[in-house]
């Protein structure tokens, strides 16, 4: 194992592969090597990101298999599709973690439906606070990273599914995000003034593709038959994720027994935290880092437990998540080069 990583980025124009490269510059055990794109293949890296200053030397080549051949690690933050096309034609001996959706979900019929092409097939989930994953991710050369929203809806349900609290069936989750979890591609939907001063829902009605995702993730943690109404709200930030989610509780389980649950549950965990009573999550204590904020309620005359989770799309959300899966599939600490204070205000 060498002391250093090289490590490549496809997509590095894109929201994702900013994020990515942030982080990685301040990582002490990697170094930067290919940044691959698509139609900006040629232009220079700062013309993309003017904040990655440390790397205004550099210019963005195509995303092929030649140029990203030779590194230890190869990120991939392309469209859904590319990234299954290049990532068949990269070797067994280099990890390959994928920001995209390609490799996430496990039944091929679910992909098909929602994704509505051919299934790439499933990578290890890049999430390490699901029970057992750690040992997975610790053993593997291929990571699928999870996305924002069943990232956030993920954690703040995990507690309760786990300690058996809820049964993952009926659960409601609402979830507002700022407009970088879109990505960079121009579409008038995200121009300033559509955005500026308005929110909207979107995806409505159990079509939004993250609804067989959360579904997947809730089985894993034992649901039998789990269901969710799933409500994605675009936000006038440019970052963040702040879900809401509920589930029926049943009669006599109160809020110090919820409360303990999520303690223990997230006890050892570096970077998911419970509130302190009182406390509610928000957007701008977890910019930039790689933190998710979590708290939650009893809601006795609705039988429903409710669990506010806030986290930063584009780093727990997306990049943080993937160098946290980067970090364990390579041996090195779980944290190193993330961390869990946001920038706020
Ligand atoms: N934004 C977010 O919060 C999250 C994003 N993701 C996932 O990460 C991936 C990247 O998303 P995001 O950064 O937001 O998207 P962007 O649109 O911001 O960036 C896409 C990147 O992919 C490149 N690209 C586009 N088409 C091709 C192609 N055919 N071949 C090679 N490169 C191509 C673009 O290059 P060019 O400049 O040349 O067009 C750009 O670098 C997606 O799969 C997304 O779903 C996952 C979780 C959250
Ligand atoms: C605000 C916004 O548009 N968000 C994106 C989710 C981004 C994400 O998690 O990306 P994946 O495509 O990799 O799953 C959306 O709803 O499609």
């Amino acid at each position: 194992m060498p002391m250093t990583f090289t490590v490549a980025v496809a997509g590095a124009t894109g929201y994702a592969g900013g994020e990515l490269l942030r982080l990685l510059s301040g990582h002490p055990e990697v170094e930067i090597g290919a940044l691959t794109a698509g139609a900006s293949a040629g232009s220079s890296l700062l013309s993309h990101h003017q904040h990655l200053i440390t790397l205004a030397d550099r210019e963005v080549v195509a995303t092929t298999a030649e140029n990203l051949s030779g590194h230890d690690v190869v990120f991939l933050a392309l469209p859904h599709g590319a990234s299954a096309e290049i990532a068949a034609q990269l070797g067994q001996d280099v990890l390959v973690i994928d920001a995209g959706a390609d490799h996430r979900l496990i039944d091929a019929e679910q992909w098909r439906r929602f994704y509505g092409s051919e299934h790439a097939g499933t990578w290890p989930y890049g999430l390490p606070e699901l029970p057992g994953q750690r040992d997975v991710l610790a053993h593997t050369q291929r990571v699928a990273v999870p996305g924002c929203y069943p990232t956030a809806v993920t954690l703040a349900l995990l507690p309760a599914l786990t300690a058996g609290l809820v049964s993952g069936a009926d659960v409601v989750a609402v979830a507002a995000s700022g407009t970088s979890g879109a990505g960079k591609a121009a579409k008038v939907n995200l121009i300033g003034a559509e955005v500026m001063g308005s929110a909207s829902a979107y995806g409505v009605g159990g079509v939004h593709r993250h609804v067989p995702e959360m579904l997947q993730n809730f089985a894993r943690l034992g649901a039998a038959t789990p269901t969710i109404s799933f409500t994605p709200v675009l936000a006038p930030m440019a970052r963040g994720i702040l879900a809401t989610v509920t589930a029926p509780v049943p009669a006599g389980v109160g809020l110090a027994e919820v409360r303990q649950a999520y303690a223990d549950a997230y006890a050892g965990e570096p970077f998911v935290s419970l509130l302190p009573q009182g406390l509610w999550p928000q957007t701008q204590s977890v910019l930039g880092s790689n933190a998710v904020h979590l708290q939650v309620a009893v809601d006795e005359a609705a039988g429903r437990l409710v669990a506010v989770c806030a986290l930063d799309n584009l780093t727990k959300g997306t990049a943080g998540g993937a160098i946290q899966s980067m970090n364990l599939a390579l041996g090195l600490p779980e944290t190193l080069g993330l961390s869990a204070v946001g920038v706020a205000p």
